[in-house]
């Protein structure tokens, strides 16, 4: 093995994930999800030195889309990269990308579902940087999205672990060169028909001069200061949903004092275990009317044939027969 000190971009990836696999502990196995692009490839590295240091098993997932006829050769080239790595076992995943939303959000559906199955119950690590985060902020803020988005993505959330978070994406970039890996380039990240694309190479470069740098380093703490707001609310509404629970149904008295965005979350958990499908804002709203902005109407119609009802100062969640 060799003793020579690691370029220091290898280090940092390689504290990153060393971090969070000390946060978690995991047990036995850890998976790596790789796309073949320089974060990933750079996280797999990292991964196999600091968990084979844990003396945890190594497992390389990589996704098969389908979508390009050279699909199957770039999942391949990933493969062999990461037999290069020492990786204990690489496993190349085909999906069958269809369904409702768009090309890139069934894709995505069909990749995270395959990632899941495969690591059953192991935690997978993906490569999302501190860029992407950036972006995911970003694009929030720009589309009037609530704080729940603009919080951006949590480092851990069983079965995702997101080590990369606060990594630069230069940083992954360095760390291939420095490793020797040419990853794979990805050719919609140059595509500018993709707003992530535009807000990448136009909007964020813009906002860094103007600001004179550190923008996405800044949007980043932005996301995890939410995060930390957004932790203390849901403590917060939990609270308030055992108080205000009877049995399946929410006594009206203890949901009118509380804060809207108290009450909203009461509901929206309240609703969510009744067994709503698919809950939008519109439907919350209503339920919340129903507390809030009560001129005596009896209920609500929710997705999934159910009902929300208020009668006797109870709230009840119950199907359209009842
Ligand atoms: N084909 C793939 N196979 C395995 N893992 C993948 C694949 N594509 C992406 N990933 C994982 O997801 C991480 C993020 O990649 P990318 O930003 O393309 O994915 P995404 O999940 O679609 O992101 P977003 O949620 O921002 O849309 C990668 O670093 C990698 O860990």
């Amino acid at each position: 093995m060799s003793t020579a000190k690691p370029h220091p971009a290898v280090a940092d990836v390689r504290r990153a994930v060393r971090d969070l696999l000390e946060e978690v502990e995991p047990e036995g196995r850890i998976t790596v999800a790789v796309s073949g692009g320089a974060d990933s490839l750079a996280l797999a590295a990292a991964a196999t030195h600091i968990g084979h240091k844990m003396g945890l098993a190594v497992v390389g997932l990589i996704v098969d889309h389908g979508l390009q006829a050279e699909s199957a050769h770039t999942a391949a080239r990933a493969a062999e990269h990461l037999a290069d790595l020492g990786l204990d076992d690489v496993q190349v995943l085909p999906v069958v990308v269809e369904g409702k939303g768009g090309l890139e959000a069934a894709a995505r559906r069909a990749r995270y579902a395959a990632l899941r199955t495969a690591a059953d119950g192991a935690w997978v690590l993906l490569g999302h940087t501190r860029d992407d985060q950036a972006e995911t902020v970003l694009l929030g803020l720009g589309r009037g999205s609530g704080p729940r988005s603009i919080a951006g993505m949590k480092p851990l959330d069983h079965p995702w672990a997101r080590p990369l978070l606060r990594t630069p994406r230069t940083t992954t970039q360095t760390a291939c060169a420095a490793l020797g890996i040419t990853p794979w380039q990805d050719p919609h990240n140059a595509d500018p028909r993709f707003t992530r694309v535009r807000l990448r190479h136009e909007v964020l470069p813009l906002l860094d001069d103007v600001l004179q740098g550190g923008v996405s380093a800044a949007l980043a703490r932005t996301a995890a200061q939410l995060r930390e707001d957004l932790a203390a609310l849901d403590a917060i509404a939990a609270e308030a949903h055992t108080r205000a629970s009877e049995g399946d149904e929410l006594v009206v008295a203890e949901l009118t004092p509380l804060p809207p965005a108290v009450r909203r979350r009461v509901l929206r958990t309240w609703l969510t275990r009744a067994g709503v499908p698919e809950l939008t804002d519109a439907h919350l709203r209503g339920a919340d009317a129903l507390v809030s902005d009560w001129h005596g109407q009896r209920g609500i119609a929710l997705p999934g044939g159910l009902v929300a009802r208020r009668a006797r100062g109870r709230l009840t969640c119950t199907g359209r027969e009842v």
